[in-house]
């Protein structure tokens, strides 16, 4: 097993790698002070892992319960969000109840934002069980829900006590979600470390046939730059946009086809490429690079044709994004391989003809 940590002084938190740690009660130990354990999770992962985590938590001798959302991102809603407030209120939850997202990011970002809003805020535990989750959304406290206008629309900043990958639960996951969980992979290599995105393309077999070593390595080098960023720069006033190369196409995609049409992964794999493209035509990266980014994206058997909304509805839809500023979008661009930076495009020229001719 390996053991990270999220340096938030106060708010500090490990993130354990390993296989099999959903059966290893001491590292939940969060739970000790915990009143009562409410394992949220949904239709598809409750039947795989709830009755193995229920176990574990067991040992703490404190009431459990159990919250089964249906699946899909189409219910990352205030619908399906006032679900877990029901059921807490309804048994008993207090100030000393501890939330456990067991699920990929869907039930993460959920749980979490659960966890930030009742009672004005409790603490909860990630158990990630997507690659998506393991690499990128169970870590940095970004907790929301969608609205039909805009990705993770509503939210706040919450950090779990702990994440806790289990590698194993990765043998369940269905290839398209395994190849959703590489693009963001792929874009740590891609803004953070060109030697990581090396290995990335080296492996990449070993990653699509879901090699236990090579999911260790994605999944602790993830981590490794996510929590780097996310320790220096907790609520995105810098650094931390640049994790969100791709997305400012991706969440666009996202919500101009309706939540769980392309998954997030898929949909910010697109949106790399675009970006790629994007930073090509600003002359940040030569050809080739772009090129070579696209061709290791496609190799994961994620698409890299985006829809074609026209040039008017795209720029609607990335107008309600988050890094825009006085109704000037700002992108993450790629000012090499490995090294991103977040501007705005002034030249709206080059952003209607990349949106009108769509990428690779
Ligand atoms: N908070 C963040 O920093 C952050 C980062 C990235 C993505 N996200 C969010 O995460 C969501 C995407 O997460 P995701 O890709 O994990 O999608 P997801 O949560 O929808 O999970 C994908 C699918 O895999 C199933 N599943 C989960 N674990 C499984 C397992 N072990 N075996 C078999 N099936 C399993 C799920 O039931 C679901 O059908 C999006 O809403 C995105 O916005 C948040
Ligand atoms: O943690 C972050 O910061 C990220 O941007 C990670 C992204 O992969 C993730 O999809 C995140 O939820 C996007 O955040 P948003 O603020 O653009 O909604
Ligand atoms: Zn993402």
């Amino acid at each position: 097993m390996k053991t990270l940590e999220v340096d938030l002084g106060t708010r500090s938190y490990p993130i354990y790698i390993g296989a099999d740690l959903i059966d290893q009660s001491a590292l939940f130990n969060a739970c000790e002070k915990a009143s009562s354990l409410f394992i949220v999770t949904n239709s598809t992962v409750a039947p795989l892992y709830a009755e193995r985590l229920t176990k574990t938590l067991e040992k703490f001798g404190k009431p459990i319960h159990k919250i089964v959302l249906p699946d899909g991102e189409s219910y990352k809603d205030w619908k399906h969000l006032q679900l877990i407030f029901d059921d807490l209120l309804k048994f008993g939850a207090d100030r000393q109840t501890m939330l456990i997202a067991l699920g990929g990011g869907v039930i993460g970002d959920m749980t979490g934002f659960a966890a930030a809003s009742f009672m004005r805020g409790i603490r909860f535990i990630q158990v990630p069980t997507t690659l998506l989750a393991q690499v990128d959304s169970s870590v940095g406290g970004k907790t929301g829900i969608n609205h039909p206008l805009g990705k993770n629309m509503i939210g706040a900043f919450h950090q779990p006590v702990a994440v806790i990958a289990d590698l194993n639960t990765l043998k369940t996951l269905p290839a398209r979600e395994l190849s959703a969980g590489l693009a963001e992979v792929i874009k740590h290599g891609a803004i953070a470390d060109a030697h990581f995105l090396d290995w990335i393309e080296a492996n990449a077999s070993a990653l699509l046939a879901c090699d236990t070593n090579a999911m260790a390595y994605a999944v602790l080098r993830s981590c490794e730059i996510k929590s780097a960023v996310v320790s220096a720069d907790e609520r995105e006033g810098g650094i931390r946009a640049t994790l969100n190369f791709g997305h400012t196409f991706g969440h666009a995609i996202e919500a101009g086809m309706g939540y769980g049409q392309w998954l997030h992964g898929e949909a910010v794999g697109c949106g790399m490429v675009m970006g790629a493209e994007l930073s090509y035509r600003l002359g940040q990266i030569n050809q080739a690079e772009f090129e070579r980014l696209s061709k290791i994206i496609r190799s994961m058997n994620l698409p890299v044709e985006p829809p074609k909304f026209g040039a008017e509805r795209y720029i609607e839809l990335m107008q309600v994004d988050k890094k825009t500023e006085g109704g000037s979008i700002r992108y993450v661009l790629l000012e090499k391989i490995g090294k991103a930076q977040i501007k705005s495009v002034p030249d709206a020229q080059v952003i209607e003809t990349l949106l009108a001719t769509g990428a690779a």
